[in-house]
């Protein structure tokens, strides 16, 4: 666990695997608290001028995780809700930035329920291993999400409303 700085505690950072509702639960939470939002995907999309899944199949899963890093690490915008895509994980570096600009919440949601949140991952453009599944995907990073969580939802049986509603209680916001 990292990150426990005064600047760290005004925002929130979420962290998840593919469809576990960072996008969804991030943009609720800024509505709701009043919080700027900021969606990382969103931000590489428009700093590369191509969607994800374009960008994903002309770089290696290293190139993408490197591009990820970087548009990350150029993020100063503490005190927001920023919403995180799944593989920001991978970036140590990254991933201390982020623990500056906020709480990091992690949103745990098994695979079985991910799968039934979309029809194919792989035109998702989620940075997976031809061959393996998401439930492979899940156990490979669940200790990568748990080292850098500190705060972790356990948002399976959960709605969006549901967890945004268990933020906002954890965080007194
Ligand atoms: N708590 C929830 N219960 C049921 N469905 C949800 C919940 N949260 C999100 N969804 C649905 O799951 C899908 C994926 O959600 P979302 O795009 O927010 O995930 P994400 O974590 O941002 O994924 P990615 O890492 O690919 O950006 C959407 O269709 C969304 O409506
Ligand atoms: O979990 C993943 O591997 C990814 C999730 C998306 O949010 C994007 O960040 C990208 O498509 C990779
Ligand atoms: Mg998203």
């Amino acid at each position: 666990m990292i990150g426990d700085s005064e600047t760290a505690r005004s925002g929130v950072v979420l962290i998840g695997m593919p469809g576990s509702g960072k996008s969804t639960v991030g943009r609720l939470l800024s509505e709701q608290t009043g919080l700027p939002f900021l969606d990382t995907d969103a931000l590489i999309e428009a700093g590369e001028s191509k969607r994800l899944a374009e960008i994903i199949a002309h770089h290696s899963p290293e190139g993408f995780r490197e591009i990820e890093a970087a548009y990350v690490q150029s993020i100063q915008s503490a005190g927001s809700v920023i919403s995180t895509g799944g593989s920001v994980c991978y970036s140590r570096d990254a991933m201390q930035h982020l623990a500056g600009l906020g709480t990091i919440v992690w949103l745990d949601v098994a695979p079985e329920v991910l799968e039934q949140r979309f029809a194919d991952v792989f035109d998702r453009g989620v940075l997976i291993e031809p061959g393996s599944s998401l439930a492979d995907l899940y156990h490979s990073r669940f200790p990568l999400y748990e080292q850098y969580a500190q705060i972790k939802i356990d948002a399976s049986p959960l709605t969006a409303e549901e967890v945004v509603s268990q933020i906002r209680q954890q965080l007194a916001l």
